[in-house]
C-alpha cells in the first residue's frame, strides 16, 4: 500500500545568522530554508507530505560522529558575546557561530535522525529535512564550510546502531566534497560514500588532494569511497545523467544498501554564486528517481547546500515531487557530457575497477603523464582564447521547471475477463469505439484473420490507451495480450504514425522483432535476449545479448545503466512500450525494476505488453507502475566477462551516434 512522504522542517533553524563581515559565508543566510519552504508550501506539496516534528540530537548521538573536547567548545557558544563568537570562530575555516547556531545545529541532526526512524521502520516511504547549519565539512573535532555537526554522517552511524542495517549507501550530490563524510568512513565498507564536487584540479575550495578520484578509500574501506572531481564550471545534465549511468547506479545496485542517504545541497544547480554549473532544477526529478528503487525505496534526503535562493526551491520541490511520486519531467538540454566530465569518469571508473565487479572491464587509465599534460596543454590552448565574457551566477536564467501534472487515472490494465484488476489500477474497456478508418486498418494490417473480434478489441483498446495517454489523461497501462508481436507493431505503428509520438521499444527477450519499425528512427528498439539475434541493422534497432539470457540479473542490470538508460535519455521518446516476449525468463524483481526505471521517461507513459498466460506477472507490472518501489535485487555476482565485452564492443560502436553512450573523453579512445 502507498506510504507517504516525509517532511522535516521547523522555523527554528532559521533563527541565526551572520553577525559580523565575512565574504565567504555571507552567501548562507535564513532565508535559504524559508524560500524553500514556502515554495513547497505554494506548490502544494507540504500538505501532501507527511509532517514529522524536529528534536534536538542528544550528546551521545552527537558523540557518534564528533570529540567529546569538541561538543564540550560548541556548548559553550549559546554564553558568549560577539567577539568571544568571532573568536571562537577563527579556528575553523569558512563558518561562522552565532548564540543560537548550536541549538539549531543539534535540531538539524536531530531532524535527520527522525527522518531515518519514520524511513526505516516503514512509518513514510521516503522523506526530505530542510535543515541548516548543512553537515557535510563538519569533522570530528572542527567545525567548517557552514557546517557545525554532521548531519548525514550521524545519521547513517544511528540507523546501524539503531536498526543494525548493514549497508548505508550516501549521495552527496552537492557540489562540494563532504570531506567530513569522507573522513568518517573511509575505512568503513559498511558506508558507501559518493561525492562529485568542484575541483578544478585542486583549484576549488577547500582545495583537498584527497578529494580527487584516486581516494578510493582505505584498508577495509578501499572500493567505498567514491569522489567525481569536475575539473571545469559549467556541467549540465548531460553529465550529471553520465555520471550517474555508468558508475553511481551499476556501483550502488552491486553495493545493494539496506538505506539511501542523500546529501542533497542544491549548489550544484545552475546559478549558484559557489557551484557555477549549468544542471537545471529538475534534473534533481530524475538524480532522486534514479535512487528511488534502491533499498526497497528507502530514501532521505537532507539538505546541505545550495546558495541561489531561485534554483534552491525549485530543485528542493523537484525533489520532494518525486519522492511523491509524480510523474518525471522530460529532462531538459541533454547534449552529452562535456570532454572534462568525461576525462573524470574514465579516471574515476578506473580507480575503481579492482573493487567493483560492474567495473572490471572499465579500460586502463589514461597513462598520468598523457592525462595531465593533454589537460595541461588544454588549460594553456584555453589561456590564448580570450573567454567571452561569462555571465555572473546571478544573471543566469533558466526556464521554470514544467509542470508536472500527474494524470487523473495512474494505471490502467487491459485483462482477459476472469484476471481480477489489481488494486490501484483502472480496467480497461474501450468505451467510445475507433473511427471506422483505423479499425479498417487494424484488419488489413495486422489481423491474421479479419474475423477475429478479440483480437480487433484487443488492438483497438491499445490504440486508446495510447491516445489517452497523448491526452495526458493516463500515465501508464498495462496489457496481456494474446501475441505481443503484433501487439507491438500495433502500437509502434500507430504511435509513430497518427500520434507522432517517438517510441521507446525496450523489448524483453528473444523473438523475432521486425526491425523495420525502426528504420526511419520513429521507434528506438532495444532488445536483450540470449541470442545474438541479427548483426545490429540500423541506428535505431539495438540488440543485447546475454550469454545466460534475461535470467541472468547482474548482466541484465549492466545492460539497463550502460544502455538503455543512456539511450532512452538521450532519444527522449514520447511512449515507452516495454515487451515481455514469451518465456524472457526474467526475474520478477528485475522485472519490476526496469518497469520502474523506465518511468524516467515519457513522463512516465509506459504501455506494457504481456503475453496472456503471465498473469502472476500482473500484480508485481502494476505495483511498479503505480509507483510502489521495486523490491531490491540480491546481491550481484560479477557479470560474465563475455557478456561485459560485447557491451563494451555495442558501446563502443553506438557511442558515435548516441552521445550518453561515451565514457571516456574522444581522443583517450
Ligand atoms: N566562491 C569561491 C570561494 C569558496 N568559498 C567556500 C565557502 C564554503 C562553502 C561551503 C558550502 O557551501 C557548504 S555546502
Ligand atoms: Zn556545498
Amino acid at each position: 500500500m502507498k506510504m507517504g512522504t516525509a517532511l522535516i522542517y521547523d522555523e527554528e533553524m532559521t533563527k541565526y545568522k551572520l553577525l559580523w563581515v565575512d565574504p565567504a559565508c555571507k552567501i548562507e543566510v535564513p532565508e535559504r530554508l524559508t524560500v524553500s519552504h514556502d515554495a513547497l508550501v505554494r506548490n502544494s506539496l507540504a500538505d501532501r507530505c507527511v509532517a514529522i516534528p524536529v528534536r534536538e540530537a542528544t550528546d551521545a548521538e552527537i558523540l557518534l560522529a564528533h570529540s567529546e573536547e569538541y561538543l564540550e567548545a560548541v556548548k559553550k557558544t549559546p554564553y558568549m558575546t560577539l567577539e568571544d563568537l568571532k573568536e571562537f570562530t577563527l579556528q575553523y575555516g569558512d563558518v561562522y557561530f552565532h548564540p543560537n547556531i548550536y541549538h539549531c545545529a543539534k535540531l538539524a541532526v536531530g531532524a535527520a535522525l527522525q527522518l531515518v526512524d519514520s524511513v526505516v521502520t516503514g512509518k513514510v516511504r521516503n522523506g526530505m529535512a530542510l535543515v541548516r547549519p548543512p553537515g557535510h565539512h563538519s569533522m570530528r573535532s572542527a567545525a567548517n564550510g557552514f557546517c557545525v555537526f554532521n548531519n548525514v554522517a550521524i545519521a547513517a552511524r544511528y540507523a546501524k546502531q539503531k536498526y543494525g542495517l548493514e549497508r548505508v549507501l550516501i549521495v552527496d550530490w552537492d557540489v562540494h566534497h563532504g570531506q567530513g563524510v569522507q573522513y568518517c568512513f573511509e575505512d568503513d565498507p559498511s558506508v558507501l560514500y559518493f561525492s562529485w564536487h568542484r575541483y578544478e584540479h585542486q583549484k576549488f575550495w577547500p582545495q583537498l588532494r584527497e578529494s580527487d578520484y584516486d581516494s578510493v578509500g582505505k584498508e577495509k574501506g578501499a572500493g567505498f569511497n567514491i569522489n567525481v572531481p569536475w575539473n571545469k564550471v559549467g556541467m549540465e545534465n548531460s553529465d550529471y545523467l553520465s555520471v550517474f549511468c555508468h558508475l553511481l547506479l551499476p556501483v550502488a545496485y552491486e553495493f545493494c544498501p539496506d538505506l539511501v542517504l542523500v546529501c542533497a545541497g542544491f549548489d550544484s544547480a545552475i546559478g549558484d554564486p559557489e557551484g557555477e554549473m549549468c544542471a537545471t532544477p529538475d534534473i534533481f526529478a530524475h538524480l532522486t528517481h534514479l535512487l528511488m528503487n534502491l533499498a526497497g525505496g528507502k530514501l532521505c534526503a537532507v539538505l546541505e547546500g545550495g546558495y541561489n535562493l531561485t534554483s534552491l526551491p525549485q530543485a528542493v520541490c523537484q525533489t520532494v515531487q518525486t519522492l511523491l511520486g509524480d510523474p518525471l519531467p522530460q529532462p531538459a538540454n541533454l547534449s552529452g557530457p562535456c570532454t572534462s566530465a568525461l576525462e573524470s569518469l574514465h579516471c574515476v571508473r578506473s580507480a575503481h575497477r579492482p573493487y567493483w565487479s560492474c567495473l572490471k572491464h572499465a579500460a586502463d587509465l589514461p597513462t598520468s603523464d598523457i592525462s595531465t599534460k593533454r589537460i595541461k596543454l588544454a588549460e594553456e590552448e584555453e589561456e590564448k582564447t580570450p573567454k567571452e565574457e561569462e555571465k555572473s551566477t546571478e544573471e543566469k536564467v533558466w526556464p521554470e521547471p514544467p509542470k508536472r501534472v500527474a494524470p487523473p487515472v495512474r494505471s490502467v490494465a487491459l485483462l482477459p475477463k476472469d484476471v481480477t484488476c489489481p488494486e490501484g489500477c483502472k480496467r480497461f474497456s474501450s468505451s467510445e469505439a475507433l473511427d471506422p478508418l483505423t479499425v479498417s486498418k487494424l484488419r488489413e494490417n495486422f489481423l491474421k484473420d479479419a474475423d477475429d473480434g478479440d483480437a480487433l478489441t484487443t488492438l483497438s483498446s491499445l490504440i486508446s490507451i495510447t491516445e489517452e495517454m497523448k491526452k495526458n489523461e493516463i500515465c501508464s497501462g498495462l496489457a496481456l495480450v494474446r501475441d505481443v508481436t503484433m501487439a507491438m507493431m500495433c502500437v509502434v505503428q500507430h504511435a509513430a504514425a497518427a500520434l507522432s509520438n517517438r517510441v521507446l521499444v525496450v523489448c524483453v527477450g528473444n523473438g523475432k522483432v521486425p526491425s523495420h519499425i525502426a528504420e526511419e528512427g520513429k521507434a528506438l528498439v532495444v532488445q536483450i535476449g540470449s541470442e545474438s539475434t541479427e548483426e545490429q541493422k540500423c541506428k535505431y534497432y539495438i540488440p543485447v545479448c546475454l550469454k545466460k539470457g534475461c535470467s541472468d540479473m547482474s548482466g541484465f542490470i549492466q545492460a539497463v545503466f550502460g544502455l538503455f538508460l543512456p539511450l532512452g535519455y538521450e532519444y527522449d521518446p514520447s511512449l515507452v512500450l516495454l515487451v515481455r516476449m514469451p518465456d524472457s525468463r526474467i526475474h520478477d524483481r528485475m522485472w519490476q525494476q526496469l518497469t520502474a526505471l523506465l518511468q524516467s521517461f515519457a513522463q512516465g507513459h509506459t504501455l506494457v505488453l504481456m503475453q496472456e498466460d503471465e498473469k502472476a506477472c500482473v500484480g508485481p507490472t502494476a505495483s511498479s507502475l503505480l509507483g510502489d518501489p521495486a523490491p531490491p535485487l540480491e546481491r550481484l555476482q560479477a557479470p560474465l566477462p563475455q557478456d561485459m565485452e560485447a557491451m563494451e564492443r555495442l558501446r563502443h560502436r553506438l557511442q558515435a551516434d548516441w552521445k550518453l553512450l561515451q565514457i571516456t573523453a574522444p581522443e583517450s579512445g
